[in-house]
Parts: structure tokens; sequence; C-alpha cells
């Protein structure tokens, strides 16, 4: 039997009262060779990352869209997406209710508190080593799809439309991960269903709703720190205003600006592992603001996890030998590397 590694405990940062640096507890401001925490955001170039235009992925004449798509994919592992079908006044609300919970006085929010060692619920991350710096974010990270796996007890009633927003939400961008996942199938230059298949029965779905409060010391702590994503893919809403996303291409880093109404996609490691290693997982990270707070809405699409998932075997062969381990439960390797600071991606390598 495994040991279970205890959890470096740290309250909600909401419930932290700071005015100033100093009342910044050291658990924020380790450094962890993560990138230095001295790049100054406002030197660093925005990324040119491909915008692509959802309405004409499925269209037989797709031909130009994806191969924008494939270099996309090949080289940022990322792209803004617009056209995508999910009108503004649903990505306004599912924002909204989401702000309505992290405004909520602490003991309703917390009504909902995550219990140690178990990622879904409300609060930070799991840390388990003293050598990882905490991030400066509540989270909210909840299982959305199938319905059958959700735990409504986490679940915030207020706002009282929020339950409901979310699950809209949720099936809207069910229906968008199918429409890319099956492009992404097609730059392969494999059937549309290809990777769809190697999902299973059912595609899972994950939501982490992520408030940044404001951060008096944002030179020395990170909002979240380096990492790719567990995922397939992930599709996020970013803040309106308030940037903060940050993309690794080449070992620079590049800011990811704010396109109205656009998501922002990324590929998570799952898809690297699944693509053979054609398409890169996105390394990105926030950086902490001193004036403004921040809202993101990150939806992890995967593979139903006990599917085994690996390499796709029509891109292995000889001259491009399988690059991953097959395994299933991706989530969970992710939750034993991640919290202790290990990058669970290259635990999969052969
Ligand atoms: O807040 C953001 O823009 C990104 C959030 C993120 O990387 C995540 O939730 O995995
Ligand atoms: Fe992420």
């Amino acid at each position: 039997m495994m040991a279970i590694v205890p959890e470096i405990p740290s309250k909600p940062v909401l419930d932290i009262q700071v005015t100033t640096g100093e009342d910044v507890p050291e658990i924020f401001t380790r450094e962890t060779g993560n990138g230095s925490l001295a790049d100054d955001p406002s030197a660093l170039p925005w990324t040119d990352c491909p915008v692509i235009d959802f309405s004409l992925l499925s269209a037989s004449s797709a031909g130009d869209e994806l191969r924008k798509l494939h270099s996309a994919l090949v080289s940022w592992g990322c792209f803004q997406l617009i056209n995508h079908g999910i009108n503004d006044s649903l990505l306004d609300k599912v924002g909204e209710v989401s702000k309505g919970f992290f405004l909520l006085p602490s003991d309703e929010r917390n009504k909902y508190s995550r219990t140690p060692n178990d990622p879904q619920g409300y609060g930070n991350d799991t840390i388990l080593s003293q050598n990882v710096p905490h991030n400066w974010n509540d989270r909210l990270y909840l299982h959305v799809y199938p319905q059958d796996q959700r735990k409504l007890n986490l679940w915030p009633l207020t706002p009282p439309d929020f339950r409901g927003i979310l699950h809209e939400y949720t099936m809207s961008v069910k229906g968008v991960n199918e429409t890319i996942v099956k492009a992404m199938g097609r730059c392969l230059g494999l059937e549309d269903n290809s990777i769809l298949d190697e999902y299973g029965e059912k595609t899972v779905m994950a939501a982490r709703i992520n408030f940044y409060p404001e951060c008096p010391l944002p030179k020395l702590v990170r909002a979240a720190r380096a990492h790719s994503d567990a995922s397939a893919i992930t599709i996020l809403l970013q803040d309106k205003q308030v940037e903060g996303l940050q993309i690794l291409k080449d070992d620079k880093w590049f800011k990811v600006p704010i396109l109205p109404s656009a998501l922002f996609v990324n590929v998570g490691d799952q898809i690297e592992i699944m693509s053979n290693g054609i398409f890169k997982g996105a390394v990105h990270r926030v950086v902490a603001n001193s004036q403004r707070e921040r809202l993101s809405i990150a939806m992890f699409c995967s593979p139903d996890s006990e599917k085994e998932i690996g390499p796709i075997k029509k891109l292995v062969n000889q001259s491009q030998p399988a690059l991953y381990k097959s395994f299933k439960r991706y989530e969970e390797i992710f939750f034993r590397y991640h919290p202790k600071g290990e990058r669970p991606i290259l635990t999969m390598k052969i």
C-alpha cells in the first residue's frame, strides 16, 4: 500500500488577512526554479498563437483552418477559439455566478471546502512538499460530466442559479470539445473519430473555477505556478478584463491576450501522449496582480478514466516508436506528482 503523504495545509487565500507584502505567509514565496519570479510581465511579448474559427472546422472545405490548427498544435499547443457558438450571455452568466460564489462570506464558501487529499471542492491546491510554493489562488474544482459522477454536496447553492448555469455551460463546452477533438484527429491524418474513440464510452469533464485575489507581493508570489494540464484538452474562459495567463514556448514566456468572446484552448498531457508527442501540451502559468482580482474557468476534457490511454497505434511505427507508456486514470497520476512539484507527464515517458 502506498503511504499517504500529509498535505502542507493552508487557509483559502481569501481568508488570509493581508494589507502589505509583509503579511504574505512564507508558504507562498518559496522559489522553485519554475521560471524566474523576477520576470517583469510588462516586458514579455504577446503570443501570436493562431485564432481558429470553430464554425469552419466541421466543413468539408475546412482545409485552411485545419492547417492553421495543425500548426497551432505542433508549435504552441494552444489557440484562441472564436465563433464557437456559446453565446456571450452564457459566458457572462457563468462568470457572474462563479464570482458570486467567491464573494460570499467565508463561512458560506467554506461549506463546500475540499477534504484533505481530495481535489474536488473549494479551497487551494494540495501541496505535498515543503519545497513547493502555494499559489495565490482559490479554486472550486468539480467533476461536471458524466452527470452521475457529480458530488452535488460540493456544488454551491448560492448564488441560486450557480448549479443550473454550470450545468448549461458544461453541456455547451462538451459539444465544443467533441468538434475540436475530431478536427485534431483529421490534423493527424486519421479518421474523424480516431481520438474520440480513444476516449472510450464517455468524455469526462472537470471544471476548475479559479479566483485570484489581489496580491501585495506579485514579484515573489505566483497566482499559478508553471504546469501543463492533466486533461486531453482544456477549454478556458479567461477574465474579461484582467490578463495574467502566460504560455511557455521554446523556453520563453509569452503573455496571452484577452480576445472578446473567445475561448482559449490548450493541449493537455493526455493528447500529447495520444498523439505520441506530435501535439505539444502547453506549459503555462498565471502571474499575480497587485491591483486587480482575476477569475477564470478551466474546463478539463479527458477520456473515460477507466479507458487505457497511450499513443494511438496508427502513429507508432519503427521510425516513430512509442514515446509514452499506456495507463488509466491519469487524473490520479497527475495529483500524485503535481503537488510535489514534479511534472506528471515525465513519469509516463518510455
Ligand atoms: O487562470 C488561468 O488563466 C489559467 C488557469 C489554469 O491554468 C488552470 O486552471 O489549470
Ligand atoms: Fe492549467
